[in-house]
């Protein structure tokens, strides 16, 4: 968080026009940040309201929205442009597409590749957690469907959870389901929101919980109707916005540096653990049973 506000403060918002291809609008007309990474296929769709300061970033990785590499590093750079821009002080993070938030973390990222793969993967996934969780704008998650293990961290990185009041939309972090174990960051993470009981409990049973069950145990904090997601984010913004952003930012940095730090200081051996765990024959095993019957479900 430290850093990401060094950033803000140190970098002007011409230099990231001039850098990023920043294209600005009239006041009532919204702005796509353009990618020019060339192997970006736009997995990240972002629109800035100029007159309101808030971002809608739409993940949009068919079919399912599932964290690869390429939409991790997209996810990060999007979100640091953001970051950097004076004229953004919200982001609504949202899917593109009705029904899935996020399936979180792409499996087939864990599955059979090189130990460097592995490596490379999971300082994508440490990094889009610490900008996000860390970030110093307004997050909101306009959770528009369901949102399983790194779909649900994504979600509770944010600092409010709207999510459509659907039985059928379910989220949390499955991870012992697969064979896998969720790091202690996506726990401490999860502990931050709804304690350590509940989240002891999920984590074990690799809960997921449907969209009133979430709201019940204070996963999410709010529900509406699936057409009321993005008007009641935004409105959620207003309200959030109308605080001073120099107090909300160094209370929310507060409540978290200790979270973040505590990554921060062992994100080698973090990955080093995630790689000696994945590249182990039985969880290898593991994964790719879950990845045959995900398949196989149709
Ligand atoms: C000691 C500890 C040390 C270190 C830490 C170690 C390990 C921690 C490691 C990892 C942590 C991981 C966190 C994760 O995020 S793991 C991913 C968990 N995700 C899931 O379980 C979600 C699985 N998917 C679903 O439940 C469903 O697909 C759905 C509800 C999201 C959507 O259902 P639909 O019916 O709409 O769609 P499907 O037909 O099921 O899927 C379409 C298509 O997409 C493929 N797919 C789905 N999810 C994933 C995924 N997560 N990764 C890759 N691919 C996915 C699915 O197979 C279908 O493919 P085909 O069209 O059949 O080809």
């Amino acid at each position: 968080m430290a850093a990401l506000a060094v950033l803000r403060s140190s970098a002007p918002a011409r230099l990231l026009s001039g850098s990023f291809s920043v294209h600005r609008g009239g006041l009532a007309s919204w702005q796509h940040y353009q990618s020019r990474r060339p192997f970006s296929n736009n997995k990240i769709l972002v629109e800035l309201n100029e007159s309101t300061g808030v971002a809608v970033m739409k993940m949009k990785s068919p079919p399912v929205n599932s964290l690869s590499l390429d939409f991790l590093t997209e996810f990060s750079i999007s979100l640091e442009k953001l970051e950097i821009d004076r004229g953004c002080r919200g982001l609504i993070l949202t899917s593109a597409f009705p029904k899935i938030f996020s399936a979180g973390l792409d499996i087939t990222e864990m599955c059979g590749k090189s130990a460097e793969h592995y490596a490379a993967f999971w300082k994508a996934v440490q990094e889009m957690w610490l900008k996000l969780y860390g970030s110093n704008m307004v997050t909101i998650a306009a959770v528009n469907g369901s949102s399983p293990a790194g779909g649900c961290l994504m979600a509770m990185c944010c600092d409010y959870r709207i999510m459509a009041d659907n039985p059928k939309f379910a989220i949390g972090l499955n991870e012992t389901q697969l064979g896998i174990v969720a790091p202690f960051w996506f726990k401490d993470t999860m502990i931050n929101i709804v304690g350590n009981r509940v989240t002891e409990q999920s984590l074990q049973l690799g809960q997921m919980y449907s969209a009133p069950e979430a709201h019940k145990i204070g996963l999410v904090d709010l529900l509406v109707p699936e057409d009321k997601v993005q008007s009641t984010a935004a409105a959620v913004m207003t309200q959030w916005l109308s605080i001073p952003d120099h107090a909300r930012q160094l209370t929310k940095s507060m409540m978290r540096k200790p979270t973040i730090d505590r990554l921060v200081k062992q994100q080698e051996a973090d990955i080093n653990n995630f790689v000696s765990f994945i590249t182990r024959d039985s969880i290898q095993k593991s994964l790719q049973v879950y990845l045959d019957r995900l398949k196989q479900k149709k």
